[in-house]
C-alpha cells in the first residue's frame, strides 16, 4: 500500500492575490507546517515582507492580521524560487493564467506559458518525489499536460499532481479560506493518486471540516472551477438582462432580485444588478470555457456561454450611453466624477473593472473625468485606460489622459462637476455630505448609480437627478 506522506514543507509559486492570502491562511492554520510562497516579481516579495504591514501588495481585510501572526514563524516570501521547490513535499502554482494576447486561441484561450514555465523548473530542480497541487484556474485536461513535461524532462523525481482550485473572492478572501462552502481536490484514481489527495486532505482538515471537502477525479476538478464562475457570471449577467426591461417598465430590479431570490430553488446571492461585471477571473474563464467548446466541436454550448459576456459587455456600454445622452447627447469638455474604480469594494484590484470601459467610451466622446477611489493608485488607473484607449501609445493618448484627473479627496472630484457616476459599491459612499456635493455642483445634478448603494428618495430629495441600474 502507498504511504500517505504527512506535509510539513510546502512551497506556492506565485505570490498574487492568490497564492498570497491562501498560503497566509493556510500557514496560519497549520503552524506545523512551513510554507514559503516565491515569485518571480521582487517588488511583490519585498512589498509582502515589508514591516509596514499597509504595504503589503494586495488590499484584503483581514489580510495584514494573519501576515502578522504567521509571517516569519512559518510563513515566508522570497524569490528564490529553486531553493523553495527543492526543499518542499508539496507544491502549490499559483502563478497568472490570463487570456492569450497573440496567435491560436488569441482573445478567447488561456495562456498556460507561466504554468509551463513553472512545470519545467520544478522538473529541474526537484530531487525527490513531489505533489504537485495546481491552485491556479486552468483549462480541463492541463494536469495531463503538466504530467507530460514533468515526467520526461526531469531527473527522474515522480510527481503527482492534484487540482483544487480556489473559490475565494476578493474582498472576502480572508473569511473565504478561513471559511471555505468546500474545498474540492482531484487527483487521479490509483492507489498513488489516492495517497496524495489524502496528503492534502490533511492540511485541510487542520481547519476545513471533512465533510466540506470534496474529492473527484483530476478532470471534473479543473473543469468544476470554470464552470462555478461560469454559473455566478450568468446570474449576474441575467439580473442585469432583466435591468434593462426594469428600465422600459418601471419595475425595479431590486424588487425582483428580493422576489425571486426567496425562492430556494433560485437563492439570493448574485443577484446584484450593476454596471457589469469585472475582475480578473469571470470573463477569462468563460472566454476559456468558450474556446474549449469550439475546439470540442461544441458550437452551441460555446455560444450559450458567450452570451454571459456579451450582455455584459451591452451593460457597461448601456451605462456610459445613459450618461451621454442624459447630458443633452454630449459630454464634451464635460467634468465627470467617477467615485470608485475597483472591480468591487474592498480590494485595490481593477483588473477588468467596469470603470475602465465606461471611463474610455466618455472619454472618447472628450469627456474630463475626474476619479476618486479609496484604495486605488494614481499609477493604476492611468496603465488600466492606457490599456484600452491606446495601448501602443500614440499622441492621442496624450489627449485622452490630459482629461483624466485622480483625486485623493472624493469632494474636490465631485466639486463643480456636471454628472457624478458611481462605479464601485465602497461603503463609504453612503456616509457622504450629499448635501455639500450638490450646492457645489453644477446644476442639473445629474447621478449616476452604478451600483445602487445611495438612496434616492434622500438624494432626490437634495435635489440630484438620479438615473439608477433597473429602476423605471
Ligand atoms: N484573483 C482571484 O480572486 C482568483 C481567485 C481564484 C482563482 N484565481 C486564479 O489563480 C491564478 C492566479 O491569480 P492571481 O489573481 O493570484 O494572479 P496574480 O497575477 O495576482 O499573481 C500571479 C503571480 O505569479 C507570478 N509568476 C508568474 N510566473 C511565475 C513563475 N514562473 N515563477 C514565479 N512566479 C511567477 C507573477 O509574478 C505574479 O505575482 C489564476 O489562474 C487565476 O485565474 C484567481
Ligand atoms: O450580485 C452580484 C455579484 C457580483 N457582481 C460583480 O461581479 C464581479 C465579480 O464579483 P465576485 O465574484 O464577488 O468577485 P471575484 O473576486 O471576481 O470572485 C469570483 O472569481 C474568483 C476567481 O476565479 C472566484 O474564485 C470566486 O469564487 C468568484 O466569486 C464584481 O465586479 C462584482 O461587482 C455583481 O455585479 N452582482
Amino acid at each position: 500500500m502507498t504511504k500517505v506522506k504527512t506535509i510539513t514543507n510546502i512551497c506556492c509559486i506565485g505570490a498574487g492575490y492568490v497564492g498570497g492570502p491562501t498560503m497566509a491562511v493556510i500557514a496560519q492554520k497549520c503552524p506545523h507546517i512551513k510554507v514559503t510562497v516565491v515569485d518571480v516579481n521582487e517588488q511583490r516579495i519585498a512589498d509582502w515582507n515589508d514591516a509596514d504591514l499597509n504595504k503589503l501588495p494586495i488590499y484584503e481585510p483581514g489580510l495584514a492580521d494573519v501576515v502578522a501572526e504567521a509571517r516569519g514563524r512559518n510563513l515566508f516570501f522570497s524569490t528564490d524560487v529553486d531553493q523553495a521547490i527543492d526543499e518542499a513535499q508539496m507544491i502549490f502554482i499559483s502563478v497568472n493564467t490570463p487570456t492569450k494576447t497573440y496567435g491560436v486561441g488569441k482573445g478567447m484561450a488561456a495562456d498556460l506559458k507561466y504554468i509551463e514555465l513553472c512545470a519545467r523548473q520544478i522538473a529541474k530542480v526537484s530531487k525527490d518525489d513531489k505533489i504537485i497541487v495546481e491552485k491556479s484556474t486552468l483549462p480541463v485536461r492541463t494536469a495531463e499536460a503538466l504530467s507530460t513535461i514533468l515526467n520526461s524532462t526531469g531527473n527522474g523525481a515522480n510527481f503527482d499532481i492534484l487540482s483544487s482550485p480556489e473559490f475565494l473572492a476578493e474582498g472576502t478572501a480572508i473569511s473565504d479560506l478561513q471559511k471555505p462552502d468546500r474545498i474540492l481536490i482531484g487527483g487521479d484514481e490509483t492507489e498513488k493518486g489516492q495517497s496524495a489527495i489524502k496528503s492534502l486532505v490533511a492540511v485541510y482538515e487542520n481547519w476545513v471540516p471533512r465533510e466540506n471537502i470534496i474529492t473527484t477525479r483530476v478532470w471534473s476538478s479543473e473543469l468544476s472551477k470554470l464552470t462555478a464562475n461560469a454559473f455566478l457570471a450568468q446570474r449576474v449577467s441575467s439580473i442585469n438582462a432583466i435591468s434593462a426591461l426594469c428600465e422600459k417598465t418601471g419595475a425595479d430590479v431590486d424588487e425582483i432580485s428580493r422576489a425571486i431570490g426567496a425562492d430556494s430553488r433560485i437563492g439570493s446571492k448574485f443577484l446584484k444588478s450593476s454596471v457589469g461585471f469585472g475582475g480578473s477571473c469571470f470573463q477569462k474563464d468563460i472566454l476559456n470555457l468558450v474556446y474549449l467548446c469550439r475546439h470540442f466541436n461544441l458550437p452551441e454550448v460555446a455560444d450559450y456561454w458567450e452570451q454571459v459576456i456579451k450582455m455584459n459587455d451591452y451593460q457597461k456600454h448601456r451605462f456610459a450611453k445613459n450618461i451621454i445622452d442624459t447630458l443633452f447627447n454630449t459630454v464634451s469638455g464635460k467634468k465627470i466624477a467617477f467615485l470608485g474604480w475597483a472591480f468591487k469594494k474592498d480590494t485595490n484590484d481593477t483588473r477588468e473593472s467596469a470603470a475602465i470601459y465606461v471611463a474610455k467610451e466618455l472619454l472618447e466622446d472628450r469627456a474630463e473625468i475626474h476619479i476618486y477611489d479609496p484604495k486605488v493608485s494614481k499609477e493604476q488607473i492611468f496603465a488600466d485606460l492606457k490599456s484600452v484607449c491606446h495601448p501602443e501609445g500614440s499622441e492621442a493618448t496624450k489627449d485622452l489622459f490630459k482629461n483624466v484627473i485622480v483625486h485623493k479627496d472624493p469632494y474636490t472630484a465631485m466639486q463643480s462637476a456636471h454628472a457624478i457616476a458611481i462605479l464601485t459599491e465602497w461603503d463609504e459612499f453612503k456616509t457622504y455630505d450629499w448635501n455639500k456635493v450638490y450646492d457645489e455642483m453644477l446644476k442639473p445634478a445629474f447621478l449616476f448609480d452604478g451600483r445602487n448603494v445611495v438612496s434616492n428618495e434622500e438624494l432626490e430629495k437634495i435635489g440630484f437627478q438620479v438615473y439608477n441600474i433597473g429602476k423605471g
